[in-house]
């Protein structure tokens, strides 16, 4: 699979002169379809970094439930060509920088999601792979106290939760109901929620096994969907953050003048559908809640898994039972 149109002998040789190969190892899908399409490919070639960019030494990188529905062709419509090596979220070592890079240089350890527009275009060779281009503005360099696991697992969950949030305009005092709360999003909507943004009380739902998980992350009331529907208990809400697809449910349970944050399924107003947006600069912001230890990373065990599973990465994504984020390393 070549990155570039044209037979690259030019820039592989420039490639190969800062030290950077040619070719790639890289997880490659031809057509959409179920985890079957997914196949390694040995001989990729290292993507070009345009003047914009920066090349990343992949040392870990993420899954996302996108991942997977880009796979099956759910945003055929406006995705890249393909083939494509699937992937948003990177965490790595730059190796090259574009000639209008301005802050990041060879030897920062950096993360970020790579594709500006979840679903508008995005690249068409991702993070599943030894070598990925991205945008300076779309990464930050990674907070020294969590490893490029940690970091892998954060970008797009982070700046979905986070943007989500400021949508709503949540702020000091509110109240929240997060459901999902032990997703990869939920997660991080319950404690930058109730540590970041200074929420008066914070409930959240999932299973049994994972209710004493929701409160080590700030949940205030846990409960579990198996056992009780949220819409019958008797609290009502300032926001819903709905991160499974109940919007429907959820704007039952809003007070006055609240809201619901939709990230997947139907909305019925007054919910909203958000769709997440790739910025650095939310990363940045947002490093001083990483490292101070108000905000960590939640890799789930049973989600990390080596550069020669990915395909079982991707099955055990969408199980939809992933406990905080499934993390591909080593590469
Ligand atoms: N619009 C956007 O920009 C974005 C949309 N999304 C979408 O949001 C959804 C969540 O993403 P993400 O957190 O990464 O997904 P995950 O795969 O990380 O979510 C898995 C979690 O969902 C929980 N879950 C499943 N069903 C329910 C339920 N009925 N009630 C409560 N919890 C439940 C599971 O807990 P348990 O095992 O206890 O059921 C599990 O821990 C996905 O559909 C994703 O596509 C994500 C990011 C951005
Ligand atoms: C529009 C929802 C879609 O966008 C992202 C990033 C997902 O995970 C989705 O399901």
């Amino acid at each position: 699979v070549r990155a570039n149109s044209q037979a690259a002998p030019a820039s592989a040789e420039a490639a190969k002169a800062a030290g950077v190969p040619g070719e790639m190892k890289a997880w490659v899908y031809g057509e959409y379809g179920g985890v079957d399409v997914l196949k390694f490919d040995p001989k990729v070639s290292v993507p070009d970094v345009k003047e914009d960019q920066v090349l990343i030494k992949v040392a870990a990188a993420a899954l996302n439930p996108v991942d997977a529905k880009r796979r099956q062709g759910k945003f055929k419509a406006t995705d890249s060509p393909l083939p494509t090596v699937p992937g948003y979220d990177v965490a790595g070592v730059v190796v090259k920088v574009g000639s209008q890079v301005k802050e990041l240089k060879e030897g920062d350890e950096v993360y970020g999601n790579i594709n500006e527009k979840a679903l508008e275009g995005p690249k068409q060779f991702g993070s599943f792979a030894e070598y990925t281009a991205v945008e300076e503005k779309l990464l930050a360099l990674k907070p020294k106290n969590i490893d490029f696991v940690q970091a892998a697992g954060l970008p797009l969950a982070i700046e979905t939760a986070y943007e989500g949030l400021e949508r709503t305009g949540f702020s000091a005092g509110k109240s929240i109901l997060v459901l999902g709360g032990a997703g990869g999003v939920g997660s991080l909507v319950i404690q930058l929620a109730k540590h970041v943004f200074g929420a008066s009380r914070v409930a959240a739902t999932s299973s049994t096994g994972k209710l004493e998980f929701l409160k080590s992350l700030g949940a205030d009331l846990a409960i579990d969907y198996t056992k009780e529907n949220f819409e019958d208990l008797p609290e009502k809400f300032d926001v819903v953050y709905d991160a499974v697809g109940q919007c429907d449910r959820a704007v039952k349970v809003i007070k006055e003048g609240g809201i619901v944050v939709a990230l997947t399924g139907a909305v019925v107003p007054p919910g909203f559908r958000f769709v997440v947006s790739s910025n650095g600069e939310v990363l940045k912001k947002l490093n001083p809640y990483i490292e101070s230890g108000k905000v960590k990373p939640i890799v789930d065990p049973k989600g990390l898994f080596p550069f020669s599973q990915v395909t079982e990465a991707f099955s055990y994504i969408e199980t939809n039972r992933a406990s905080g984020k499934v993390v591909i390393h080593p590469i």
